[in-house]
């Protein structure tokens, strides 16, 4: 108890931890805004009045010297902040308003209009922005504000892109299909339902794309299309140092830092929100770093015993354990326990089932085992072994996504709508196993075929919300099958399939991990596909395995919980009917 009462403060405190990339770029744009706020105040003065020291050396008085007419090159760098990022963000903000407006509208218009719009978006995407931006800044003729205009028109398509592909699977939702019917207006719509659910990735586009902004603008004030002198922002203060290359190099540096500075505070912010959003490394920190999941507070020893047990028999060819939980506790916020000391194991290429009613603690307990606890709840265990790894302390990300596939309940919510399957399925196999890209992709596609996905060539080229919920259940099983984990959880894998595919699907998975020599742990409310499917089954009731039993044992219906007895009831009631 102590041990739990002393580690409730820390995780309060932890939790409020900010990604580290995250962190580093608010540092430097802060550092950015501030100059931008402050030294327009402070050093107008120097860089902008014209003095007699001209084009002096680096010195004391002027850290990167002054310019022909005699300005302090360091204020002018400083001062040109202000201006740079007011042009960014009025052009950032064309880009974001524009491109949500147009990427919500689209899904009220007429199919035929929608697919025009969204073939010439693709179309304007593949252009590059600076090419786009220099067509219209050269129409609209040099200026500043004409410049933030054509910089922040050309990033429209990509707003437009990630729009349509993010609020695509949303208004294919029941709630929003529910608001459409019951007349609720477009635009309470779009606020109450669709920008609400794709906030983070905007907000990820937004930050990087800022750094984009501002380099392109720069790049429009450098040519002289954008800032007009007496104005100066970091492109035309460049551009002037162009002139003066040959006789006073150091001229370049100010801006040029300025811009790197700013950019890269704007590209850190976007990496770290993405790492935030990344539902594998956020788990891991919440699972190794918020204390969500710790050994339980037994004797030391003990618990150091059960662990060389479990590496024992995990290098025992005799007795290859994957999975051993001893004494795992999963405790809600409000101190209910939700998973009460269960204990059990996995055998290499064993399949074993993990059945029990809605809310009987299936899920937490298979997240637990993959440290990816929850948020809101607390997990203890005496051991908690996985693919071989001791859960209870730090794993790299890399050795769970290699040796570790879970396979979730809701497909829809599982895959990045804005990325196409290929890219986002293949993505361990290529960067955790080292696959060639053209290799990961004839695996995947040899998959999609031994799961029935048809056309699977045509398939892994779409995007999530192009394929039923069926085929996104199949593709995310496939998925799991080409990283050639040793364990795969898989929880409620088939619940969105017909019937009729089902059981081929079942089929082909248990031969794929029976090829890969992998243990299944295999989640789900059907007694039939468990007995079908499972070497051994456990049955949980209320947080608790009550009851284990062999697939003969299930077969023959030789149980003894009263519980389970009753989930063979109703499986044989429903089948019945
Ligand atoms: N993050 C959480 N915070 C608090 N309680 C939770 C959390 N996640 C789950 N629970 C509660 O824990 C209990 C077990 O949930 P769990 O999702 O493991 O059930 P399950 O057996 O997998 O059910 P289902 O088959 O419906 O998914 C439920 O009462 C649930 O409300």
């Amino acid at each position: 108890m102590a041990n739990e009462a002393q580690a409730a403060p820390t995780q309060k405190k932890q939790k409020r931890r900010l990604h580290p990339i995250l962190l580093a770029g608010l540092i430097i744009m802060t550092v950015v805004v501030l100059i931008g706020i402050f030294a327009p105040m402070w050093f107008s003065e120097s860089a902008n009045v014209q003095s007699n020291d001209r084009r002096m050396p680096i010195s004391a008085d002027h850290p990167l010297g002054t310019d022909e007419f005699g300005r302090d090159l360091f204020s002018r760098a400083l001062v040109a902040t202000r201006l740079t990022l007011l042009l960014t963000v009025a052009a950032s903000a064309i880009s974001v308003v524009i491109g949500v407006t147009i990427g919500t509208l689209v899904w009220f218009m007429p199919p035929r209009v929608r697919q025009l719009i969204v073939g010439a978006n693709s179309v304007a995407v593949a252009f590059p922005n600076l090419v786009i931006a220099l067509i219209i800044a050269a129409i609209l003729g040099p200026g500043a504000w004409t410049a933030a205009f054509a910089v922040g028109i050309a990033s429209v398509p990509a707003f437009v892109r990630l729009t349509v592909n993010m609020s695509s699977p949303i208004m294919a939702r029941d709630y929003v299909t529910t608001a459409h019917l019951l007349r609720v207006s477009k635009y309470k719509l779009i606020g109450r339902h669709v920008l609400p659910n794709m906030a983070e990735p905007l907000l990820i586009l937004t930050a990087s794309n800022f750094a984009v902004t501002l380099v392109e603008l720069s790049g429009l004030s450098f040519i002289g299309l954008g800032v007009q002198s007496p104005d100066y922002d970091y492109g035309l203060l460049l551009s002037d140092a162009l002139t003066m290359i040959y006789a006073q190099p150091t001229q370049v540096i100010g801006p040029a830092v300025m811009i790197v500075l700013a950019g890269l505070g704007a590209m850190l912010i976007g990496d770290g929100l993405a790492a935030s959003s990344n539902p594998r490394t956020r788990g891991q920190r919440r699972a190794m770093r918020t204390g969500t999941l710790r050994p339980a507070p037994a004797a030391a020893n003990e618990q150091a015993k059960e662990q060389e047990a479990a590496r024992e028999a995990a290098e025992d060819p005799e007795d290859e354990i994957d999975v051993r939980v001893r004494d795992l506790r999963v405790t809600a916020a409000n101190g209910t326990e939700l998973v009460k000391g269960i204990d059990f194991d996995v055998r290499r290429r064993e399949i074993v089932g993990l059945v029990g009613e809605s809310g009987s603690g299936k899920s937490l307990t298979a997240m637990t085992l993959c440290g990816l606890t929850p948020e809101g709840v607390t997990a203890t265990a005496g051991t908690l072994v996985a693919a071989g790894h001791n859960m209870l302390e730090p794993v790299s990300s890399r050795e769970l996504a290699q040796d570790i596939a879970l396979v979730y309940q809701d497909p829809m919510s599982t895959f990045n709508p804005a990325l196409k399957l290929n890219t986002q399925l293949t993505e361990v196999a290529r960067t955790h196993l080292g696959m060639r890209p053209s290799r990961a992709r004839r695996k995947l596609i040899e998959r999609f075929e031994q799961l029935k996905i048809t056309s699977p060539e045509h398939r892994i080229g779409q995007h999530p919300h192009e394929l039923s919920g069926g085929m996104l259940q199949r593709a995310m099983i496939a998925s799991s099958l080409l990283a050639e984990a040793k364990l795969i959880v898989a929880d409620e894998p088939t619940t969105a399939l017909d019937v009729t595919v089902q059981a081929e699907v079942l089929r082909q998975f248990v031969s794929a991990t029976q090829e890969l020599d992998a243990s299944v742990l295999f989640i789900s409310h059907d007694l039939g596909v468990v007995e079908a499917l499972c070497d051994r089954v456990l049955v949980m009731y209320r947080g608790e395995i009550v009851e284990e039993l062999t697939a003969e044992q299930l077969g023959s219906r030789r149980v003894e919980h009263p519980y389970t007895r009753k989930l063979l009831d109703a499986a044989e009631y429903v089948e019945a009917l």
